[in-house]
């Protein structure tokens, strides 16, 4: 599988479709895990399929404030009050012809009723109740089970946990449950130009930006973290780093370096001591990227323009990880929308412009240009909550043209 570090510029790098699909089917996810409190699960990835023992909710009660009764005594006659049931206190009775229950919202339907009425639907006088509309049989009444049944399968194993899972776990009564360890990633930037922020900076220096984009993706991704700084564009420093992170991650995730300047080291260091799986892209920003093994660890080299490095990092990165950390993929979220702005182009790269939805003219949503383009604009990341993807072969894009969209998700948003 391993390719030339650099792709011809003519047109023949590899596509990012297949990049990733061959990404996904060579990493062997990691194994291990433990058992955590339900809290600590969120975010977390299942490691097995969670089945329920119980039944929610566990009994028939009420979806209303109203009356509980007998359906069978359709007469409109006038029913007595026999007592209450509220959430928590149960009616411990059984209710016979005539008879009805004052009761609230959750509490368990009485024995002997099939019909509960609201009570806007009724007239009260003293312990008696006639209703202003008969209910049909099983009117407000929530089954036992109709959320989740005894035996099911709830959740299956590879999820990454949500606010909506914990709260369905919580609900059978669970306290703990097995997630995957999380997957350690380590990072860290290359270039002799780079400084710290609030260091001062020297002639032609620059402050060290992309550290801090991919520690955000990074973290959003649910991984551990372990940052290994700003390393300076020398070969034996820069085998040193990939020596540690290899050591101590499951993977490393890298910017700048991967191109063909004399400092650009990555692609030549993976193919001296690592494994190369390929080596560039047709995709804008982000064509060229380094990446393979390094020892244990898979290695992602991404290219040192701000937003190439987060493109690359959203839409190569991303499912790599996912995989490698166990979780299950998740397809592209894309759609297609009208585009307000014109969009330049040439044939050649998959291109992910940055856009904002906004709402159209009919109410439809439609996607304007954040402006400004270029791979070492951070601002339009910033500014944008969408790529316009635009497919390799297309020219340029006017005004009124239906294009296709990716809304930001985690990373790029909370
Ligand atoms: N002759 C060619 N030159 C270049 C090509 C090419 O195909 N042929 N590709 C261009 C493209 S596209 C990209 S993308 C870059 C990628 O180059 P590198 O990965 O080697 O990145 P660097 O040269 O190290 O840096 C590029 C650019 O980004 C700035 N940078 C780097 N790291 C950071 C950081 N941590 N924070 C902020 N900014 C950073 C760096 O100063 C450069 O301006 O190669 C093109 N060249
Ligand atoms: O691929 Mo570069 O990332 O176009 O600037």
């Amino acid at each position: 599988m391993t390719q030339p570090a650099h792709g011809n510029p003519h047109g023949s790098d590899r596509s990012l479709s297949a990049a990733v699909r061959d990404l996904v089917t060579t990493i062997e996810p990691i194994s291990g895990y433990h058992r955590v409190a339900l809290h600590a699960a969120l975010g977390q990835i299942l490691a097995e399929p969670l089945r329920t023992a119980v039944s929610v909710p566990a009994h028939d009660n009420s979806a209303v404030d109203g009356y509980a009764l007998r359906h069978a005594d359709d007469d409109f006659a006038q029913l007595r009050i026999v007592g209450t049931a509220a959430a928590g206190h149960p009616y411990s009775g059984t209710l016979g012809a005539g008879e009805c229950v004052r009761i609230m919202t959750g509490a368990v339907v009485p024995a002997g009723a099939d019909a509960v009425v609201m009570q806007e639907r009724v007239r009260r006088d003293g312990d008696h109740i006639t209703t202003t509309q008969w209910p049909v049989a099983g009117n407000s009444i929530r089954r036992a089970g109709e959320d989740l049944q005894a035996g099911d399968c709830i959740l299956e194993a590879e999820r990454r946990l949500t606010a909506a899972d914990l709260g369905v776990i919580a609900s059978t009564g669970q306290a703990e449950l097995n997630v995957k360890r999380p997957l350690r990633v380590a990072f860290f930037s290359t270039g002799d130009e780079l400084r710290g922020v609030g260091e001062p900076l020297g002639p032609g220096e620059i402050h060290d930006s992309n550290r801090y984009s991919l520690y955000g993706m990074l973290t959003q991704l649910g991984v551990e973290v372990m940052d290994l700084g700003t390393i300076r564009d020398d070969p034996e420093t820069l085998a040193g780093a990939l020596r540690q992170g290899a050591r101590d991650a499951d993977a490393i995730v890298t910017s700048g370096g991967v191109s063909v300047g004399d400092t650009d080291h990555l692609p030549s260091l993976l193919g001296e001591y690592g494994e190369l799986l390929f080596g560039s892209i047709a995709m804008k920003p982000g064509r060229p990227v380094t990446v393979g093994r390094f020892d244990a660890a898979w290695y992602f080299g991404l290219p040192g323009n701000p937003v190439s490095v987060m493109t690359t990092f959203t839409q190569l990165v991303t499912p790599a990880l996912r995989r490698l950390a166990g979780e299950a993929q998740r397809p592209a979220r894309r759609m297609r929308v009208t585009t307000q702005s014109p969009l330049g182009k040439t044939p050649g790269r998959q291109d992910f412009q940055r856009g904002r939805l906004v709402e159209g003219g009919d109410g439809q949503l439609e996607v304007v240009s954040v402006g400004h383009q270029g791979s070492g604009v951070l601002r339009s990341m910033s500014e944008a909550d969408c790529f316009i993807v635009l497919p390799a072969e297309r020219g340029s894009v006017e005004q009124g043209e239906i294009v296709e969209v990716e809304p930001f998700a985690a990373p790029l948003l909370v």
